[in-house]
């Protein structure tokens, strides 16, 4: 049987070769900049190129090599490569440990720069004004329903909707004190309290619940007072070095935000798409249900529909509808046609691929 320090020596010698392969790598990845380049194309970041790259290193396997850590492993090698031709520039809300800072790490990778905008208003400001080549905002949550605040910003907004990605949220405790009897005070996002309300009343009842402008706020609170404590995803509390005093404390076990991708376009089809849209209809019976089965006649699937305020005149609406289905499928550009046709307003807010999901 091969010893330890054999069994290590070919590790670091298969190390060295995967070295020499990301060398190898890089230096096509700079050969690609330059073609590019002479191509005068706008964009180095190809999504769809990525999503190519790691759907068929996925399929494909690499023994006993757990298929999540590939995706895992080349995420961030290509990440790293795009960084040479010229890095992503990507705008989440809220500060660094925000759930949308996790997100858009997920999808672009540690090698991509971030930028912090504090407010979801802020990340579409950022990316029409082209400091950043896209938004990673959350659009809804499986225990909150929707982002009123996206909604709008997205009916408003010339932006267009290019990935979605769906992440399990878990929330965590962090506090300096020795357990739950030392903590006075919870500080956390309202999103974050609200998804922990009941194991709040339930394993604090008497602590003070105090509202925060994102998990970087509650965990600053935590970390200058022993009684009190903050809620936010593991990353946050790692970052901030607080103490972990309970996981898991959100009330749905199966708690997750779905995320959007905005950006000037949206994303080509790939086959198993979906399409944003936004209506209004006019103010008559039936006017709504008569839209409605365009899509019913035409066989095409609605995922979500939700109404908003117009904000042109009181107790006007616009509906937002998800549907599967690329804009280009001749059976969806059909159906838009004909709703353009009964409607006071369509906009379509952009056809993406599916999400697959991440935890
Ligand atoms: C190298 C390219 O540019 C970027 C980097 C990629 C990679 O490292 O594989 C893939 C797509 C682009 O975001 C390319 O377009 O092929």
């Amino acid at each position: 049987m091969a010893t330890l320090g054999d069994l290590r020596e070919r590790i670091d010698s298969i190390d060295d070769r995967i070295l020499d392969l990301l060398a190898e790598r890089a230096e096509v990845a700079v050969e690609v900049a330059h073609a590019k380049r002479a191509a005068n194309a706008t964009q180095f970041h190809d999504p769809e190129r990525e999503r190519r790259v790691l759907t068929r290193l996925q399929a494909k396997g690499a023994g006993r090599f757990p298929r999540d850590a590939i995706r895992v492993v080349f995420r961030e090698v290509m990440s790293a490569c795009l960084s040479l031709e010229e890095p992503m520039k990507v705008a989440f809300p809220g500060t660094e440990g925000a759930f949308a800072e996790v997100a858009a790490r997920h999808l672009f990778g540690l090698a991509a720069r971030y930028r912090e905008t504090g407010t979801i208003e802020g990340v579409f400001d950022a990316v029409r004004a082209g400091e950043a080549a896209c938004g990673v905002v959350p659009v809804e949550s499986s225990t909150d329903g929707s982002v009123t605040l996206t909604a709008d910003a997205l009916i408003e907004s010339d932006l267009q909707i290019r990935q979605e990605l769906v992440l399990d949220v878990a929330y965590c405790l962090f506090s300096k004190a020795e357990g739950l009897s030392g903590v006075a005070r919870v500080h956390g996002h309202p999103h974050a309290l609200s998804q922990c309300r009941l194991w709040l009343a339930k394993h604090l009842p008497g602590a003070q619940i105090v509202q925060t402008v994102s998990a970087a706020a509650a965990a600053h609170e935590a970390l200058g007072d022993p009684s009190a404590a903050a809620i936010g995803s593991r990353g946050a509390g790692e970052l901030y070095g607080l103490p972990l005093l309970r996981e898991r404390i959100h009330d749905r076990a199966e708690n997750a935000t779905r995320f959007i991708v905005i950006a000037p376009a949206d994303a080509p089809a790939t086959g198993a798409d979906k399409t944003s849209i936004v209506f209004s209809v006019q103010e008559e019976p039936g006017a709504l249900r008569r839209v409605l089965a365009i899509f019913d006649d035409a066989g095409i699937n609605l995922t979500r529909i939700e109404s908003r305020p117009s904000r042109q005149k009181h107790w006007d609406y616009v509906f937002l509808v998800d549907l599967e289905g690329h804009r280009s499928d001749p059976r969806v550009a059909d159906a838009i046609e004909r709703l353009r046709a009964r409607c006071e307003m369509v906009k379509v807010l952009g056809s993406y691929p599916r999400s697959t999901g991440a935890r």
